[in-house]
């Protein structure tokens, strides 16, 4: 989580602001599209340094989802209108990312204090700018939010244990990463608070489709390379919707515990790393080049050594197992629900990233469990 994400940009934005608090009413009273065509080209160069860039990719990046979902997949435009497509695309540039949604900027900034007394701690946060509006998209990137503070833990344990590893020092390595294993239990135990507030019905038919990027089957039945950035490129972009994918989170573990993928869900991670900050795949790429974390568990020839690395494993692996459980259903069970709302069907059997996510997810999950390491006799820890 950003700890202290600004909060307002200044005045001379106040046209993109006006429209980017009040999505959700747009939507619902079908004029967004309309108000976005009344609003004035600004000049992002007014916006200083990364605080300021940032929100304002915020904001456009809501703005953009919307314009384009607004009115269901049937009617999406071809273009994003200059006025917001020029501003995103320098803003992003200026960031490093893609000019598309990006989740972890949604979630992470996208935070303000219920009480604000109160601890930084997921019942005492609510989300700033809204898509849809409600409890249920509050929530939902709110628990993306705390799993990411839970997992600062596990980052700081997985660097101790590199430096452990780099001093040759046993005991310290074993205290990183039982460090690791209980921050990773808690992403878990935070995961499964999803239910308590964020309706499977609510975010399959009402969240999801404005998440959606334009590499979605809506773009494609239309015959589609993309959504055209006007004043930005005359050829269509093709950029995927925001997805959890993007956080650095579970890629930085992965690097850490020296996890290897299959290189077909390799590229997938590689390509949502697109859509994180550079400071981001900076670290994920640090830790995967730092001290090796698995090869010490039995370099060390300490039983205990061995069998704290295993426990990571299998803390990562329940993780991958619950969240694939949650896929199920938010994604899978309602698609198959006779309510599902037809205006946005196309995007029932993909990720909102555009991938074909079961077969990836599990096949992320199944190298976690074909790390583990076994004793020397070959037996199992
Ligand atoms: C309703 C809740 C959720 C659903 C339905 C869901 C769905 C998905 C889907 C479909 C993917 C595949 C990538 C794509 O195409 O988008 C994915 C990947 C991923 N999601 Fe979620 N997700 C949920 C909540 C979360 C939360 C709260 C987090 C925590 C930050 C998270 C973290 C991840 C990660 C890290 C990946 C990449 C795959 C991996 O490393 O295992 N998800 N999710």
């Amino acid at each position: 989580m950003n700890e202290n994400p600004l909060r307002k940009l200044p005045d001379y934005f106040d046209p993109w602001w006006k429209i980017a608090t009040r999505l959700p009413q747009l939507v619902e009273d079908g004029t967004l599209r309309d108000e976005v065509h009344k609003m004035p080209f600004l000049d992002y160069r007014q916006l200083n340094g990364e605080p300021e860039w940032r929100l304002a990719h915020r904001v456009l990046g809501f703005t953009t989802q919307c314009y384009v979902w607004t009115a269901g997949e049937k009617h999406i435009p071809q273009t994003l209108p200059k006025n917001l497509a020029v501003p995103y695309w320098e803003v992003s540039k200026l960031l490093g990312i893609t000019p598309s949604l990006c989740q972890l900027i949604a979630a992470l900034d996208n935070w303000v204090l219920v009480d604000p007394e109160g601890p930084v701690a997921l019942d005492n946060l609510r989300t700033v700018l809204n898509m849809v509006g409600g409890d249920d998209e509050s929530w939902f990137f709110m628990v993306s939010g705390q799993i990411e503070m839970d997992c600062g833990a596990a980052l700081c344990g997985i660097v101790e244990a590199q430096q452990a590893v780099k001093d040759l020092d046993v005991n310290t390595y074993i205290a990183a990463l039982e460090k690791v294993e209980k921050a990773v239990r808690k992403m878990k135990e935070t995961l499964s608070r999803m239910r308590e507030r964020s309706r499977p019905w609510m975010f399959y038919n009402v969240l999801r489709p404005f998440v959606a990027g334009w590499d979605s089957p809506a773009f494609k039945a239309k015959g589609w390379k993309g959504l055209i950035y006007e004043g930005v490129s005359p050829e269509p972009l093709c950029y995927g919707g925001g997805s959890a994918a993007q956080s650095a989170t579970l890629p930085c573990i992965d690097a850490g515990l020296g996890i290897l993928h299959q290189p077909e869900e390799e590229k997938v991670c590689t390509n949502f790393q697109s859509q994180m900050l550079p400071l981001h795949r900076d670290l994920i790429k640090a830790l995967a080049d730092g001290p090796s974390v698995r090869h010490f568990a039995t370099f060390s020839k300490n039983s205990r050594a061995l069998r704290v690395y295993n426990a990571c494993l299998q803390a990562v692996a329940d993780y991958r197992t619950f969240h694939l459980t949650i896929v199920t259903q938010y994604i899978i069970i309602p698609s198959r629900q006779k309510d599902t709302d037809k205006k946005y069907s196309r995007q029932a059997g993909l990720g909102t990233g555009g991938t074909g996510f079961m077969m990836y997810l599990k096949s992320l999950r199944n190298s976690v469990v074909n790390a583990f390491h076994q004793n020397d006799d070959g037996t199992e820890v």
